[in-house]
């Protein structure tokens, strides 16, 4: 019986396809698994450029090339093309094995051919030195590069030569050749190929065992019900081509937690949901989804909804912020919390200074309790006397600190007698609780966005699972830190040494939005959590777009108006308002910017509010738009006044640390923001520009540049 393979780079055509076509062409596939191969009127291709490549009618315009099998009876779909499109495809393209990593490959034969003569003429001339001239032709063999690419390799003289290149090369043999010239060394691009190298001589002649182990580009479909699922989700190519990097990490055995780590757009909430999936399939426990916020959470149950089919295996995995986890073990126990309210608990803190006439502000103390006494699980003065404060500025002798610690006794003292909680109380009292717990909850854990989780959220995290191999896997990136969670993995018993890896190739957002966003860190490396620096060099995307569009306005009217009409030519040129995002800093701002899309027949959705509205534009603040993206994403009101937030900001003279560490919190921010475009970024101001942006050397446009 014949079994259908389906290439990548179908799969990103289907998902350009007019509706009626991309259901004929599930239709004429869902007959594959029962027809003979002769059924399906499979024909020879004139001047194919493969002899093994056959024409499959889908209708009277439409054309797939199939790949037929030398033996065996794996068909593999590679385009779907109208007519002489798909005829010309053929002639021009050609597949490969790789030498080093055993998959196949595609490449535009016609063009490699017509280039090599062309650029070996011009590289003759000597005037500029070939870009890979200190290579040996031993290593890039090494590498996977076959003749024919070693051959344009040769030629190329500027790295930017590659761009253009990328069309035409064979994929990986094109990763290979541009992590060189980014001046990677050919030991560091090796060990970026890592998971795909192959320890076992290539046959590069078996086409058939090569379709086999490419999993990262071809899907082998065992029945029609799987294959009408890749037809049902064209966009989310993730949830069956995974890059043999992220799928190393899915299918690894750890000994103990392990993390993935990576810029933003690089998948690592792919690898998170498929992680999750693989660990349920294994059904020796209950598996646990989490992150911080519960939007969060609900976008990581719609990716499980896509990615898990299986009920009884849907049925082992729970998604569900750590709140609400701790919440849920409280309540078993005490019954609903009395919960104090984030103006009351303020209110608390001032009555406590003023009665015990101590000198410090209730941000501060409740701080101190928060990032000191809470995450380090301090109950008593002589612990709080020794211990370390790392991450707070200003300094306390003891006498100062038995002072705090009075405050702060007196204001536990306070909840416990009034019988009122704060989340963190809650979070405490259920860590206390499932530590007690010889049958922990979960088996497996998985985290999302690590990042901004705090301690005590760390603390409760571990207590829920066993100490076992593969009972924390935990993603996320340093540099998207968007709270002020300092945490040490080390320090609330999550040791990870030797099980962290990191994730290069950014999927989402175009190489100049990505370029220009990383300009905003300044290339400053943060700290990874783990007692080391973490910085995104080596994070990059293949995919070409336009460059940001900066632009500063006179007043706020002005930057409304032109929001609106940017929004407007957005809709015009075919964007759906859903895939279009609106970012700023401060709540307030928003609803000038709705005004002014109302006015020009455009709804909105607030981020913060629930709704399912779909033929609304989001907007939403800065902090509502971590895990989300938008095709066409306009970060508004980045002005001088507006970002940093000055009131999110320490001021210097009170204490350096923390004001450093907030102005690296409200760059992160911005950097979260922007990087949620897909194609398309527009960041706008009124007056004067944030001095994140007036620091790059990028062209403005408007006025207050
Ligand atoms: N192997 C892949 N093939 C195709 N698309 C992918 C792949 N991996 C990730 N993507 C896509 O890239 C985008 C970003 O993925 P994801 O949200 O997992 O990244 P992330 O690292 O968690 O991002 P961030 O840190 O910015 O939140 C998504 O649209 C996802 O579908």
């Amino acid at each position: 019986m014949p079994t259908l393979a389906i290439d990548k780079g179908f799969i990103t055509d289907l998902a350009k396809m007019e509706r009626a076509v991309a259901k004929r062409v599930a239709e004429v596939f869902d007959e594959f698994d029962s027809a003979t191969h002769t059924g399906l009127h499979l024909e020879k291709i004139a001047n194919a450029r493969n002899s093994r490549f056959r024409s499959i009618r889908i209708d009277q315009s439409w054309r797939g090339v199939v790949l037929a099998p030398e033996t065996g009876d794996v068909y593999t779909l590679l385009k779907v093309l109208p007519h002489d499109d798909a005829y010309q495809w053929a002639q021009r393209s050609n597949i490969s094995v790789n030498s080093a990593t055993g998959g196949i490959e595609i490449r535009d034969e016609a063009e490699l051919d017509r280039q090599i003569p062309e650029r070996e003429a011009a590289a003759a001339t000597g005037a500029v030195t070939p870009v890979f001239a200190d290579i040996k032709d031993g290593v890039l063999k090494g590498l996977g590069i076959d003749d024919k690419v070693l051959a344009f390799a040769r030629t190329v003289t500027d790295p930017a030569q590659l761009d253009t290149a990328k069309s035409f090369l064979p994929e990986t043999q094109w990763d290979v050749l541009f992590g060189l010239a980014a001046g990677f060394t050919p030991e560091e691009v090796w060990a970026d190929l890592g998971a795909q190298i192959l320890n076992e001589p290539v046959d590069t002649t078996d086409v058939d065992a090569a379709i086999k182990r490419s999993n990262d580009r071809v899907v082998l479909v065992s029945g029609p019900d799987e294959l009408m699922d890749v037809f049902a989700y064209p966009f989310a190519t993730w949830r069956v081509y995974l890059h043999p990097t992220q799928r190393a990490v899915v299918d690894a055995t750890y000994k103990g937690p392990a993390r993935v780590t990576g810029g933003p757009g690089t998948g690592k909430t792919v690898v998170a949901l498929h992680r999750a999936h693989m660990l349920a399939q294994r059904d020796d426990g209950r598996v646990l989804v989490t992150t911080f916020t519960s939007t969060l959470s609900e976008s990581l149950q719609t990716g499980l909804d896509m990615l898990v089919e299986d009920e009884d295996v849907e049925n082992r995995i729970d998604v569900s912020h750590v709140d609400r986890i701790a919440h849920r073990v409280f309540r078993k126990t005490n019954g609903a919390p009395h919960l104090l309210s984030f103006d009351a608990e303020k209110e608390l803190w001032s009555e406590l200074i003023e009665e015990q006439g101590v000198s410090y502000s209730p941000v501060f103390l409740s701080e101190e309790w928060r990032h000191v006494v809470l995450a380090r699980r301090i109950d008593t003065l002589d612990a709080y006397l020794a211990t370390r404060r790392t991450g707070r500025g200003r300094g306390l002798g003891s006498a100062q600190r038995t002072q705090v610690w009075q405050a702060i006794s007196a204001f536990e003292q306070t909840l416990t007698e009034r019988g009122l909680w704060t989340h963190e109380t809650v979070r405490r009292e259920a860590t206390r609780l499932l530590e007690a717990q010889e049958e922990k909850p979960f088996r497996h854990i998985v985290i999302d966005e690590a990042q901004d989780l705090s301690p005590d959220q760390w603390h409760l995290l571990r207590a829920a699972v066993p100490v076992a191999p593969d009972d924390i896997f935990i993603a996320g990136d340093t540099n998207q830190r968007i709270y002020d969670n300092r945490v040490s993995l080390k320090e609330v018993g999550i040791i990870i040494s030797g099980r962290s890896s990191r994730l290069n190739i950014n999927y989402r957002t175009t190489a100049e939005i990505l370029g220009w966003s990383l300009g905003l860190l300044h290339g400053e490396p943060v700290d990874d959590m783990d007692g080391g620096l973490d910085s995104l060099a080596g994070c990059k995307s293949y995919v070409h777009g336009k460059p940001p569009v900066l632009s500063g306005h006179a007043d706020a009217d002005a930057e409304a108006t032109f929001i609106a009409t940017s929004v407007k030519a957005w809709v015009d040129n075919g964007i759906a308002p859903s895939e279009i995002g609106i970012a700023v800093r401060a709540k307030w701002s928003i609803a000038k910017i709705e005004h002014a899309l109302r006015s020009a027949g455009i709804d909105t959705l607030d981020l913060a509010k629930a709704s399912d509205d779909d033929s609304a534009v989001s907007i939403g603040t800065m902090h509502r738009m971590k895990g989300l993206e938008f095709r066409c994403m306009c970060v508004a009101g980045v002005g001088a006044k507006q970002v940093p937030a000055a009131s999110a900001v320490t001021p210097i003279d009170e204490d350096k640390q923390t004001h450093l560490q907030d102005l690296e919190r409200e760059r992160c921010l911005l950097f979260v923001a922007c990087t949620r475009a897909r194609e398309e970024l527009l960041v706008t101001w009124h007056d004067q520009p944030s001095p994140f942006i007036a620091a790059l050397d990028t062209p403005t446009d408007g006025v207050g540049k």
